[in-house]
């Protein structure tokens, strides 16, 4: 039996290796967890308590290794498209709570809501030399929906625009991922990680999975299903401010190159991320950008 302190709808704990972490619970049964270390989405559960999101077993939950797994933010670049490390500096530094966090929305109180907070520090302008605030609101639904909305603001006074790249690095939890099927993106052209991101045009069926998957979707529709048939269910993405998508699946060989991910693990995830790659954005001073991802649940297949 849960205690009573086990049901609050939202509560700080301490998660792995004493990392503080945010986690939110709807009346329903329904639950998300947020390491404030990346403001890193770690777990997503349904009413049944079933994880929807994949977290590696292998995981390293120790600064300045992001977490592999969850929903990793990566900002201010995606991938190695500029100087910064790999997928930026966002999702490997401590993030704080936001004492001054946007208006709440009218249903504010059937929504379990946390405001995290970003802001660049004197070592962080050495490597990306712009001020900025980011605000993270992390919103659990009345129906188990889980609302990612960022808020990006140059707070410069130098009077210089910067320019970003940005992600969320969703990685979902699949029962097999040579059963999985993504419906959404046919006939959009995309860039190819797994070479060289030369451009193609997916044809017109739905994806599956059979091999190393490592490309950034152009210009899609705002709503992306991952059909899982083993389970008889739907995990649906919609996005807004994000115009592109990213799917990812290491598959057998970078698996194993991947020290903090499990041999065959590659099998039990997919990563669909809602992300703006391909035209970054850029934000004068006094400028704020918005770019939000909602995940929920249909459990049964949609309609092909
Ligand atoms: O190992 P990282 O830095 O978390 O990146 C994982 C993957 O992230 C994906 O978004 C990229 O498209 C891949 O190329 C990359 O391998």
């Amino acid at each position: 039996m849960s205690s009573s302190s086990e049901r609050k709808p939202l509560e700080v704990v301490k998660g792995v290796n004493g990392l503080d972490k945010v986690v939110l619970r709807q009346v329903n049964g329904t639950s998300a967890e947020v390491y404030l270390y990346g403001a890193h989405v770690t777990s997503w559960k349904n009413e049944h308590g079933e994880e929807l999101l994949f977290l590696s077993s292998k995981a390293i939950f120790k600064p300045p290794k992001p977490i592999r797994g969850g929903i990793p933010i990566c900002f201010p670049q995606f991938s190695n498209l500029g100087a910064l490390d790999q997928h930026g500096f966002a999702r490997n530094r401590f993030w704080t709570f936001d004492d001054d966090p946007p208006p709440l929305p009218p249903d504010a109180n059937h929504k379990v809501i946390t405001d995290l907070i970003l802001r660049s520090t004197i070592e962080d302008l050495k490597i990306w030399p712009y001020s900025f605030e980011y605000r993270l609101r992390i919103t659990l639904g009345p129906g188990g929906e889980l609302m990612l909305t960022s808020r990006i603001r140059n707070t410069g006074t130098d009077g210089k625009p910067f320019t970003f790249s940005f992600a969320y690095h969703t990685y979902f939890s699949v029962s097999d991922i040579s059963e999985v099927r993504v419906e959404g993106l046919e006939t959009l052209d995309y860039l190819d990680n797994c070479q060289k991101r030369e451009r193609f045009t997916e044809q017109g069926d739905s994806i599956t999975f059979e091999s190393e998957v490592d490309r950034i979707y152009l210009s899609t529709p705002t709503k992306i299903a991952v059909m899982d048939h083993e389970k008889k269910r739907t995990l649906v993405m919609r996005k807004d401010g994000l115009p592109d998508a990213v799917v990812w699946n290491p598959w057998d060989k970078k698996a194993k190159a991947m020290v903090d991910f499990g041999d065959d693990e590659y099998k039990h995830m997919l990563c669909v991320e809602a992300a703006a790659v391909e035209k970054p954005i850029t934000l004068k001073p006094g400028e704020e950008w918005r770019g939000r991802q909602e995940l929920s649940t249909v459990n049964k297949l949609l309609d092909p």
